[in-house]
């Protein structure tokens, strides 16, 4: 049975597919061939195929566009009625493409332009100069026009917007593809908006052409924020294997706050549901943000901001010495925590956590009252927070539970600071 029955992920394919011409200018290193995360979805909770021998599913997609052309095959099938058919499970999902794949390639090249209004840009250098210095980025440091210089554009775009209907049908299998128990959403729905992620790549060959090329995108949902805003929720998140880890997420997560920043419509931004590696990465920018906010620094710490990559942060004792505490305490100011948490649009929950890390960071481990503040104020939030669960318990139980949950939070604002050092 098992030489008949294959892993749908390990024999699924998927490439992002440029024109000729780009292709060859691509460094060695770079391949943008790689396999889903989950086929749950589309093959059922095993993620097995039954009824082949050497099977493998081709999915290539034209790097710009995502126009898809699907290939399988296999060296034996079963001759059973228990076959699997996977052409037909992935015509459900994949939608068919009649036109030649290789004709829109080379066509995307030219004619494939990002949909929407462009919003939040920045560089990199290319992976063929990284030996030559440190390979990040801003777009003051590097010269756009430079070969060395890659440069990275995030457009916002509505149902509205014209064609991206169509282009959000092909770039939603990826939802199903990378996220836990991702599903696609309503297309009637209007309160939805995107930003995606695309690579611009300067042609070599003197024509001055630009490509553009898919690396991820999230999807927004817009609610009614009391009395009289909206609250952005970050729905849906995918950044594609071969751009993981390179802070592309982090870009597109930054460019979504700045977006939400600048709207006077917009009273905050919150995450559905986020995988841990999200909240890694959610954590780790708006605790950034947050250190390099000059202003909320001084009146938090009662000193100015501080440079995350810098050797102060997290020296303990530091900033509640001799200048006095400001308001971050502890316990931190109420009052003020929550003018900067309406100023920076941060969900509740989420700020609460960021300004107990930074109280972490700066706690010193002789300040008796200090430590039992913090632990109060933690203790205060996780009470409020798990009240249903903490409130049927006996008071020493009760007790018990909360000092082991302020113990697990503790360590895990550890490992996160860990992130921004
Ligand atoms: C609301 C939601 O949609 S939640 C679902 C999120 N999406 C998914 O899980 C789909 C598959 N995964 C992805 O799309 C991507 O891996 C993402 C979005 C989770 C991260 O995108 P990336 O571009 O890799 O993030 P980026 O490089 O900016 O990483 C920033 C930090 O986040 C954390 N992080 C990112 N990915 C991971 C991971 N897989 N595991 C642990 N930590 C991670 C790290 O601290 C990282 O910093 P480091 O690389 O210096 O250690």
């Amino acid at each position: 049975m098992a030489e008949w029955t294959t892993d749908s992920n390990a024999c699924f394919n998927i490439s992002l597919v440029r024109a000729q011409e780009d292709q060859k200018a691509l460094a060695e290193e770079e391949s943008y061939v790689f396999n889903p995360a989950f086929t749950y979805p589309i093959f059922g909770e095993d993620e097995k195929i039954y009824g082949y021998n050497g099977l493998t599913i081709d999915m290539r997609l034209a790097s710009g566009s995502l126009r898809q052309y699907l290939s399988i095959k296999w060296d034996q099938k079963l001759k059973a009625d228990t076959v699997d058919d996977v052409e037909k499970t992935l015509s459900e999902c994949i939608p068919p493409d009649e036109e030649a794949f290789k004709a829109h390639v080379e066509e995307d090249a030219t004619a494939f332009k990002p949909m929407g209004e462009k919003m939040y840009t920045y560089t990199r250098r290319s992976p063929a100069s990284q030996g030559k210095g440190k390979g990040v980025s801003s777009a003051l440091e590097l010269d756009s026009e430079s070969e060395d210089t890659l440069v990275f554009e995030v457009y916002h775009a509505t149902w509205d917007t014209p064609g991206f209907r169509e282009y959000h049908r092909r770039m939603q299998l990826f939802i199903l593809l990378y996220i836990e128990a991702g599903s696609y959403i309503q297309e009637d729905e209007e309160a939805w908006e995107f930003v995606v992620l695309y690579e611009k790549r300067k042609r070599r060959d003197g024509s001055g052409l630009s490509t553009y090329h898919f690396i991820g995108y999230s999807s927004l949902y817009n609610f009614y924020y009391y009395p009289e805003k909206t609250r952005l929720r970050l729905s849906q998140f995918v950044i594609l294997p071969p751009y993981q880890r390179h802070g592309h997420g982090s870009e597109l997560y930054k460019a979504i706050y700045q977006y939400v920043l600048s709207q006077p419509r917009f009273g905050e931004l919150t995450v559905e549901d986020p995988a841990e590696a999200f909240e890694d990465l959610r954590d780790k920018n708006d605790l950034k943000m947050l250190l390099g906010h000059e202003q909320f620094m001084k009146e938090g710490f009662g000193e100015d901001s501080v440079s995350h990559g810098g050797g102060r942060v997290g020296r303990p004792g530091k900033a509640l010495g001799n200048k006095g505490k400001g308001k971050m305490g502890p316990p931190v100011d109420k009052g003020w925590a929550e003018k900067w948490r309406v100023k920076m649009k941060i969900a509740g929950r989420q700020f609460s956590r960021l300004v107990e890390m930074l109280i972490q960071m700066r706690l010193d481990p002789l300040d008796v009252r200090g430590l039992r503040a913090y632990r109060l104020q933690v203790k205060e939030r996780l009470y409020r927070f798990n009240f249903e669960v903490l409130a049927q318990l006996e008071k020493e139980e009760r007790l018990e539970k909360l000092e082991e949950t302020f113990q697990s939070v503790r360590e895990d604002y550890t490992r996160i600071l860990g992130l921004v050092r």
